[in-house]
């Protein structure tokens, strides 16, 4: 079909509503019958139970559990109809095959749709091999990946849509790359309490990234707002799409900061269609892996106690522990261990005698295994050929365990210290307490003494977000946890701890052959704020997106009384505006606890987040740094912007992130003079 005007569309938009509109009475209508007929059978079973064999009870059930599967794909069909019924489709491409030069229209929505009496979609998915010319191409030769192979030809028309409330709100012509009006449209938006779907502005550097199916493990490296973690999400749903067969959202696991950035982005993918996947934290991973015995400082713990006293030592500890030399240190150091700290010697257990020489070459037939399962590899041998003495096996397992110099991990870890001279860099906080600078070279070391005990093979695709703040001996963790396909991605410019930050060239080497793709346009914010935090921290490959608001304002008190007025003022005027949120972002908790007791007192719609917090809400926001990352608000304001406050390399770091939280307005306060970093 082929509409020249926009008479024609809005027609034809009528037409589609209507198809859609019927499909969704026919839906309405089979969710009744499945419910009925679950009722009827539930009915007829309760009626006649005395009555059943085992054999009809069963077939009943198995009709119940059919009807209530077709039942869920029934509602989740319903659910994307009543989506497409008020927006059905973004965007339309004109196409002329260069085979048959027959051109063919394609509206592309959020969902495919299909007419069942036309063989054609009336609406194609988004993910769908075609809809990638959307992305990938201005008017002209254009083509695209089918499943029989590439399809080359012309795009004689690229058209974008607005409907909302299946209203036509506008449509533009858009020869060139996707629409700027529209993408300047969406961007200048009020923010959401959560993250939302960009399939309809998702630019071309955007869509390689999210359709890239060739790369193993693929990291990515995004300035400030250029939709990273969007992107992640959208690639997942891609891949779901893709690998509809084999994948599905049990087999995908997203590393997130913590709870509060989960809740921020767990709106896209049912937006898309899918189920949300599991989330978890590096923590969270480790956890169980460290045993009951043992407690450990937690990263969020490690920068606020930072933030409260950079001593040298502490950084110097940290900074040892975050290079890759580092892992291959404490690498080199397990595999002498695993050789040199064996040490065999004759056991005579009177019916049975074995000599070092036979012990040794038993430890090495079991190499490729963690050091303490080889000795109890070692040990069941050995009772084996005693006949069920349970006496005599505990006391093989006793003897040969001891073999072992150490005997366990940490006796195992803090060696490496002793091993390479330099005691000095290792420290309990309190009783068995690690310092997070040690906890995952404590679990690299556990791993190699007595296994992993996790077991991850379900996932087949993993995500990592805020790649920065993970050291190279995080990611040989997680390279020995998971062997699935990987996305990785951050932006080494945004890290809460620039002592132990990961670049790019710190995680390859984890990841053999990976592929790395760089974002760097950003969209968050306007230029006026893009260009601040540019001062305050310059990324030379950003690229802003052109869009202007208000030049940030500083505001110097006197008073720190004077500053509270002042922040009241800003928020004051927020709550005239039409912003719907207010991000207040102190550099720590603790001065974020202290904002919170006095703000809390004059307003009674302000929230904290702190580290225990589940969920992003809407409105006004009291925060550390740390806890904003990853997350956007219409407005920040960053009080006690002070020379006193902000003036460390982590200080600096922390004001950059906290400055490109905010979309369109930012306002920072202080008393006394203000940082030296704008
Ligand atoms: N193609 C696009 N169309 C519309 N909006 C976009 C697009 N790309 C990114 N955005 C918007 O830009 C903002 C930033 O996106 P996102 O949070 O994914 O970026 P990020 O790179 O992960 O940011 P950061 O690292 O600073 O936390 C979001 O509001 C997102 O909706």
């Amino acid at each position: 079909m082929f509409n020249p005007k926009e008479t024609d569309e809005r027609k034809y938009l009528d037409k589609v509503l209507e198809k859609l509109a019927a499909a969704l009475e026919k839906i309405e209508q089979k969710i009744t019958d499945y419910s009925g007929e679950i009722l009827e059978i539930k009915r007829y079973m309760y009626e006649n139970l005395s009555q059943l064999d085992s054999a009809e009870k069963a077939a009943n059930r198995i009709a119940v559990n059919e009807n209530i599967n077709s039942g869920e794909r029934a509602v989740t069909e319903r659910t994307k109809l009543q989506k497409l019924i008020q927006s059905p489709y973004f965007g339309r491409i004109d196409f002329a095959d260069g085979n048959d030069l027959k051109e063919q229209s394609f509206y592309i929505g959020v969902h495919g749709f299909s007419d069942s009496h036309a063989a054609d979609n009336i609406i194609f998915d988004w993910r769908s091999p075609v809809s990638s010319m959307f992305y990938d191409f201005e008017t002209g030769p254009a083509f695209y990946e089918a499943p029989i192979g590439k399809i080359e030809g012309t795009l004689v028309l690229k058209r974008q849509y607005r409907i909302r409330q299946s209203e036509m709100e506008y449509m533009i012509e858009s020869s060139l790359n996707i629409g700027d009006e529209i993408l300047q449209k969406e961007l200048s938006q009020n923010s959401d309490d959560k993250m939302k779907n960009i399939v309809a502005t998702i630019q071309r550097e955007q869509n390689a990234i999210i359709r890239n199916e060739a790369a193993k493990v693929l990291i990515i490296q995004g300035a400030a707002g250029s939709g990273k973690t969007s992107i992640a999400l959208h690639r997942v749903a891609f891949l779901l799409y893709r690998y509809k067969e084999t994948l599905t959202s049990n087999n995908i696991l997203i590393i997130s900061p913590n709870k509060v950035f989960g809740s921020y982005i767990s709106n896209v993918l049912p937006e898309l269609g899918e189920e949300n996947i599991l989330e978890m934290s590096f923590e969270d991973i480790t956890a169980s892996m460290i045993g009951k015995k043992y407690k450990y400082q937690t990263f969020f713990q490690q920068v606020e106690s930072l933030l409260d006293d950079e001593s040298p030592e502490a950084i110097a500890r940290i900074k040892f522990k975050s290079t890759n030399n580092f892992v291959e240190q404490l690498q080199s150091y397990l595999e002498y261990a695993g050789d040199k700290y064996f040490e065999p010697v004759n056991l005579d257990f009177g019916v049975l005698s074995v000599s070092k020489e036979d012990l040794l070459l038993r430890y090495y037939a079991y190499k490729r295994l963690p050091i303490k399962k080889r000795l109890e590899k070692i040990a069941d041998d050995l009772i084996a050929k005693c006949r069920r003495d349970a006496k005599l096996a505990r006391q093989i397992k006793g003897s040969i365990l001891k073999l072992f110099k150490f005997s366990d991990a940490v006796l195992l870890y803090k060696n490496f210290y002793r091993h390479i001279k330099r005691e000095d860099l290792f420290q309990f906080i309190s009783k068995n307490t690690f310092e997070f600078c040690d906890v995952f070279p404590f679990v690299y070391t556990k791993m190699y003494f007595d296994g992993t005990g996790q077991d991850y093979k379900e996932i087949q695709h993993l995500l990592v977000d805020e790649m920065q703040d993970y050291t190279p001996v995080q990611y040989a963790v997680l390279a020995k946890l998971f062997s699935c396909k990987m996305t990785i991605l951050g932006d080494s410019n945004q890290s809460v701890n620039p002592y132990s930050s990961s670049a790019v060239e710190k995680i390859q080497p984890y990841f053999a052959g990976c592929d790395f793709m760089e974002l760097h346009k950003s969209y968050r914010s306007t230029i006026e704020i893009t260009d601040f935090a540019q001062k305050i921290q310059e990324n030379k490959k950003l690229i802003p997106i052109e869009r202007h608001g208000d030049k940030p304002s500083i505001t110097v008190c006197n008073t720190e009384n004077e500053q509270f007025n002042k922040i009241q003022n800003v928020i004051n005027q927020f709550k005239q505006s039409g912003y719907t949120s207010l991000g207040i972002i102190c550099k720590s908790q603790k001065q974020a606890d202290q904002l919170y007791k006095k703000a809390g007192a004059v307003y009674d719609d302000i929230s904290l987040l702190d580290f225990n917090s589940n969920e992003f809400k809407e409105g006004i926001i009291i925060s550390s740094v740390h806890m904003s990352k990853g997350l956007e608000f219409d407005q920040v304001i960053i009080p006690d912007a002070s020379d006193d406050c902000y003036k460390t390399q982590l200080d600096r770091s922390l004001l950059y992130i906290a400055c490109t939280r905010a979309m369109h307005k930012l306002d920072l306060t202080c008393y006394g003079k203000k940082t030296k970093f704008i």
